[in-house]
């Protein structure tokens, strides 16, 4: 009975069924006395005087439902006091509904930092979006406050795919920090100089193989990306991309990045209750899965393999210590062992695109510009001369060289937008307050196109890098730095002095052996080497496949190649390993 009578006093706050003039006490006599009797049974002759009062309240109920409805979907995506200007909100959505697809984002965020000013705030349904496009802007949010902003924002699709194991998407922990401290020590400057003679003998191979395939220069790009990041983070040399091993690395790793392309399935993050929808009607959850099995599986087979080679003599010390070996001596408890040990798999992933990304947009914008292409390679020849391959420490007597690869970057940054971070809690700058829980993009393409800091912004010009140091208009006083490529804050790169001296490294000797140009049909004398706006519309920027002709500077080169290769193959044999056939 008390439940009933409790049921009815909700039922009488709500104005439901029950007319005004029934007191709760006659109603608690009304269901003793019809202690089962259902309340929707059909009404007597005598109690359709109820329902004509019942319908009254009925109307003001749903007026307000209404009402709270529409207030609410107007709130909803309302951009919030104390936040940045930006787009105008629609309600429920927000701005969502402006945002283009992957590899475009970076144009439009170019186009509302240049209405709204270095940092805009978008509305994504409830959550915000805040893009900062000056370097103040990325020093003062992103590497001053770094203790609340550096974090990442939520991703569920990743964190399925990849067990939470992704160190690129993982939060702001414990954890994170920890691993970040193993790979910042085992990939710091000094260490990174040790992992040159690898790379030297790796280019060889690569030079060899533009030399006797040409037209398969993008695959000979990414082997050699790939082999190196191999090496150093499981110590094994891949030394054909045919291979099964490395056919098998690119294909989980396309299944992972393409689930975390915006757009490929809905946004789970924006619409939390999308995660309990039953699989059948949730595609992804079956691709997540799929995509995690294959990465632990692909994992645990290059971890033991990394742990039986450690175990192996290096007696001669051939062999520089990889990343796994570098771990097992820690001395680390088995659950950092395992953590550290699967944050090799980001390693290895992110080495293998990003360097390839860069040297992909390497050869396309020297295929289409000759003339700086040609003052390179005069200046290198004037340092090293053909008698010999460039080598790191020629590097810093080429300052033309330096300009061209900072311009090529500039223009084509591998990450346009860098990697969303989040802030974990309230953060300020200028006048205003960017909430915990808050995605900031570092909008480094629109930096490097802005033409009040950069003039002629869209035309490739490595000499502005040869008159002011960040080639920006001269006397300009701000905060720029040479490596916003690398994102910013306590999430920077931990990499970026081993990609940098890769960069280098290749760089040079590239333009030491070869000539690029755009290629040209026969028959119609048509450029068939695509313009520079063609660019994949991925997480990382990587051209759309091109086609160029690469031709070999002279006889000289060709003998030095031959020779420097056979020679590599004393320091790559220590990294052979046949099981990777298998
Ligand atoms: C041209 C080469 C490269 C570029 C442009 C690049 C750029 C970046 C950027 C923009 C970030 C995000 C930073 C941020 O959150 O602000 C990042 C993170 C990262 N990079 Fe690189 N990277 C390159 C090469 C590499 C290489 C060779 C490796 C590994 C061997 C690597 C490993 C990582 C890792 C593990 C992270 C995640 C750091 C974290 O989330 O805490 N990167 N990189």
């Amino acid at each position: 009975m008390m439940w009933q009578i409790s049921r009815a006093r909700t039922q009488a706050r709500l104005g439901l069924y029950i007319s005004s003039d029934i007191t709760i006490h006659q109603l608690a006599a009304k269901s003793d006395e019809s202690r089962w009797t259902p309340y929707y049974k059909i009404p007597s002759r005598d109690s359709h005087q109820h329902l004509r009062f019942m319908t009254i309240p009925l109307i003001y109920l749903l007026v307000a439902v209404a009402l709270g409805c529409a207030v609410f979907s107007l709130r909803f995506s309302q951009r919030e006091t104390g936040l940045p200007p930006g787009p105008p909100t629609v309600p429920l959505v927000g701005n969502l509904h402006l945002l283009p697809k992957m590899g475009k984002l970076h144009l439009k965020f170019m186009e509302w930092s240049r209405k709204y000013g270095d940092i805009v705030s978008i509305k994504t349904g409830s959550g915000t979006m805040v893009v900062l496009s000056s370097p103040t802007a990325i020093k003062q949010v992103v590497d001053k406050q770094g203790w609340a902003a550096s974090s990442r924002p939520a991703n569920h699709l990743a964190d399925l795919a990849a067990g939470g194991y992704h160190i690129l998407f993982a939060p702001d922990t414990a954890r994170l920090r920890s691993i970040r401290k193993t790979i910042t020590r085992f990939l710091g400057p000094q260490s990174s100089l040790n992992r040159v003679s690898v790379q030297e003998a790796e280019s060889s191979q690569l030079l060899n193989e533009l030399m006797t395939q040409p037209e398969n220069f993008s695959e000979s790009i990414r082997r050699y990306t790939h082999s190196t990041a191999r090496i150093s983070i499981y110590g094994q040399r891949v030394s054909s991309l045919t291979t099964p091993g490395v056919q098998r690395f690119y294909k989980i790793l396309h299944r992972f990045l393409h689930i975390s392309v915006p757009g490929v399935y809905p946004p789970v993050d924006l619409f939390p209750a999308l995660k309990y929808l039953p699989e059948r009607y949730a595609p992804w959850i079956a691709a997540c899965r799929r995509s995690k099995s294959e990465l632990v599986k692909f994992h645990a087979e290059l971890s033991m393999g990394a742990k039986e080679r450690s175990t192996q003599p290096n007696a001669d010390h051939q062999r520089d210590p990889s990343f796994m070996e570098y771990i097992s001596n820690m001395g680390l408890s088995e659950e950092e062992y395992s953590v550290s040990a699967y944050g090799g798999f980001t390693l290895m992933e992110a080495g293998s695109h990003t360097i390839a990304a860069f040297l992909l947009s390497l050869i396309l914008i020297l295929a289409l510009h000759p003339e700086p292409q040609e003052r390179a390679r005069e200046e290198i020849e004037s340092v090293v001369g053909s008698a010999r391959l460039p080598e790191l420490d020629d590097f810093k007597k080429m300052p033309f060289v330096d300009a061209l690869m900072k311009e090529v970057v500039r223009i084509r940054p591998p990450f346009p937008i860098g990697v969303p971070h989040a802030t974990t809690s309230e953060i300020r700058y200028k006048n205003y307050v960017l909430p915990k829980n808050t995605t900031v993009i570092l909008n480094i393409y629109s930096i490097f196109h802005n033409p009040d800091i950069f003039e002629d912004h869209d035309v490739f010009n490595p000499d502005r890098f040869m008159q002011t140091k960040f080639g920006t208009r001269p006397g300009m006083d701000i905060d720029f730095r040479d490596n916003f490529l690398f994102g910013a804050g306590r999430r920077i790169c931990p990499a970026q002095h081993v990609a940098h001296a890769t960069m280098q490294i290749v760089t040079m000797r590239l333009l030491w052996a070869f000539q690029f140009r755009s290629a040209v049909d026969a028959q119609t004398g048509r450029p068939l080497t695509r313009k520079l706006d063609c660019y994949a519309p991925e997480f990382v920027t990587m051209p759309h496949p091109f086609k160029c002709v690469i031709e070999l500077c002279g006889e000289e080169q060709r003998g030095i190649i031959t020779q420097a290769f056979k020679n590599a193959k004393s320091v790559l044999g220590a990294y052979e390993n046949e099981n990777l056939k298998a």
